[in-house]
């Protein structure tokens, strides 16, 4: 069974503003509202792809109904903690010459409600798959997913981690299944510009010596690499498309890259079914569907 964690859901609130000003008021051209956050993004994604999953996580408020509301209509099965004080966040993704986005702080999360989630950890089993994605609240440690994954060390339980600077590097010597940083968040932490495949593939190793097994790095319309713990290397430009809402284009990435490796346990091809997984819902306004991936794999021209 497959698991997401998002410890900080979103309503993404996406608008689009033909040429916005700071300093005034500006109008909409179009609106509209998703559920967010990466762990449910993936959760979403795989559900399209035919993988079931749950998204487990910490909602809070109207907006923590709202979104929990839309998971249930799109099918995606939850089993969400409630947390009393605060909301869950609504994530502004403005849309303009420039993508411009505002990411709120979240709910506060007590010490009780972590033992809720550690009480649903408690009924991982050998093979289940766990997802941590996205930052956590303001009021949590940095070490939370590394605390988790201790937790959890000696029940084989595969877990990929798609986060950003301490709360990934925290986790790198206990060994994650897969992690995925961009190229921009793979540069900060080695305090690095990274735009070439090669300072991606050198940086990338830095982090398999680190403790990960498989690091994915992605470079948004410039492709992405993938280092194996098999000691292979595969790269990739990606696939030609008109981008229409790119939000959501890594964690598509890492349900693309689960699926296909849960298929048959080959990295080529869970890198192709990546690829093509964040390229088609960055050409798509809301998250790929199954047949929009399997167009792009037909079509993309991978160099193995
Ligand atoms: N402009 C684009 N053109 C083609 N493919 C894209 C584009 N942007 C993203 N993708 C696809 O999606 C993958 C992941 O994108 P990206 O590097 O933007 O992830 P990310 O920064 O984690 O995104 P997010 O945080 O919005 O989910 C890329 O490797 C690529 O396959
Ligand atoms: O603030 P975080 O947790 O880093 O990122 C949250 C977020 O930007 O990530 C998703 C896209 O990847 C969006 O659905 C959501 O708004």
């Amino acid at each position: 069974m497959i698991y997401t964690v998002t410890f900080n859901p979103s309503l993404d609130y996406v608008v689009d503003v033909k040429t916005f000003k700071t300093g005034q008021v500006n109008r909409t051209e179009q609106e509209k509202m998703f559920p967010g956050g990466k762990g449910i993004n993936v959760s979403i994604v795989l559900n399209h792809l035919g993988l079931k999953s749950t998204a487990w996580g910490f909602l809070a408020g109207f907006t923590g109904e709202e979104i929990s509301k839309r998971l249930d209509e799109e099918g995606v099965n939850t089993d969400f903690i409630q947390v009393e004080k605060g909301i869950s966040r609504i994530n502004v993704k403005l849309r303009s010459t420039e993508e411009t986005e505002i990411n709120g702080q979240g709910p506060m999360i007590r010490s009780t409600d972590i033992e809720k989630l550690y009480a649903k950890l408690d009924t991982l089993k050998t093979g289940d798959v766990l997802v941590l994605a996205g930052s956590i609240p303001d009021v949590m440690p940095q070490s939370i997913y590394m605390d988790i994954m201790k937790y959890l060390e000696g029940k084989d339980v595969m877990i990929a981690v798609d986060a950003t600077r301490e709360l990934l590097a925290n986790v790198l010597p206990l060994h994650p299944f897969l992690i995925k940083p961009n190229n921009h968040e793979l540069g900060q932490l080695f305090g690095v510009t990274i735009s070439s495949k090669e300072d991606v593939k050198k940086y990338a190793a830095k982090l398999q010596e680190q403790g990960a097994r498989n690091v994915l790095v992605s470079m948004a319309g410039d492709g992405a690499v993938l280092l194996t713990e098999e000691g292979k290397a595969f790269e990739s430009e990606a696939p030609e498309g008109k981008v229409k809402n790119s939000v959501g284009a890594g964690d598509s990435m890492v349900a693309g890259f689960l699926a296909g490796y849960l298929k048959n346990k080959d990295y080529a091809q869970a890198f192709k079914m990546g690829v093509c997984t964040g390229s088609a819902s960055a050409f798509s306004e809301e998250l790929a569907t199954k047949e929009e991936v399997e167009q792009l794999l037909k079509n993309h021209a991978f160099p193995f």
